[in-house]
């Protein structure tokens, strides 16, 4: 699975990987997340301009959670060892050299979406690779549409968010953006860093 990823990667600048996790391991960190939300944890996605944080529901709406710990959780734990792995070999594959990466847990409300950027930001440039999970299925709207990496405005792909479904892309190079949500969308999304000290997070 991990060197097909690096394949995909290297071909197109995306890969789509069914069955990252389990169902079961989906539902527990589903519980997860809907812990942190009913303590009321997660907050209004910014969007980052110029190093400074600001909240544009034009270009994003959608609700975050930062992990910070991923010992409260055994579906956490095991996301965030086949995630490594997958940085290791990404690592060796590309001769990259990221070291960490960063966790948020994102809720789309129904009408919820996210305007076509990349996620590297160009002040910093430590962002590599950018991993998004989804939770639960999206029956209809929410989809994750990927641009083409030598032509930004040719559609290469409408992801359908599917449980236990990962995209994986380049931070750079790849744009996309979140079509409008018909229903709550729940997702896991992981950077990976070549920085070691700790970011702000946007
Ligand atoms: O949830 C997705 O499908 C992509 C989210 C995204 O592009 C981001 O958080 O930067
Ligand atoms: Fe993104």
């Amino acid at each position: 699975m991990l060197s097909e990823i690096c394949l995909e990667l290297e071909n197109k600048g995306w890969s789509i990987v069914d069955h990252f996790l389990t169902d079961s391991e989906c539902h527990q960190l589903m519980e997860h997340l809907l812990v942190k939300e009913n303590e009321d944890s997660f907050r209004s996605a910014g969007v980052s301009r110029h190093l400074n944080k600001q909240v544009n529901s034009s270009i994003r709406d959608s609700k975050i959670f930062w992990i910070n710990n991923f010992e409260e959780n055994s579906a956490l734990q095991c996301y965030k060892a086949k995630v490594s792995d997958l940085m290791i070999e990404l690592n060796q594959y590309f001769f990259l050299s990221m070291k960490r990466f960063e966790s948020q847990f994102a809720i789309y409300e129904r009408g919820g979406f996210y305007k076509k950027h990349v996620d590297q930001h160009p002040e910093t440039r430590h962002r590599q690779v950018s991993c998004v999970l989804y939770l639960e299925d999206c029956k209809e709207g929410g989809e994750l549409v990927i641009y083409n990496k030598s032509n930004r405005l040719e559609v290469d792909k409408c992801v359908t968010p599917r449980r236990g479904r990962m995209v994986v892309f380049f931070s750079s190079g790849i744009f996309h953006e979140v079509l409008r949500a018909c229903e709550k969308r729940f997702s896991l999304t992981s950077w990976l860093r070549d920085d070691e000290q700790l970011p702000f997070t946007i």
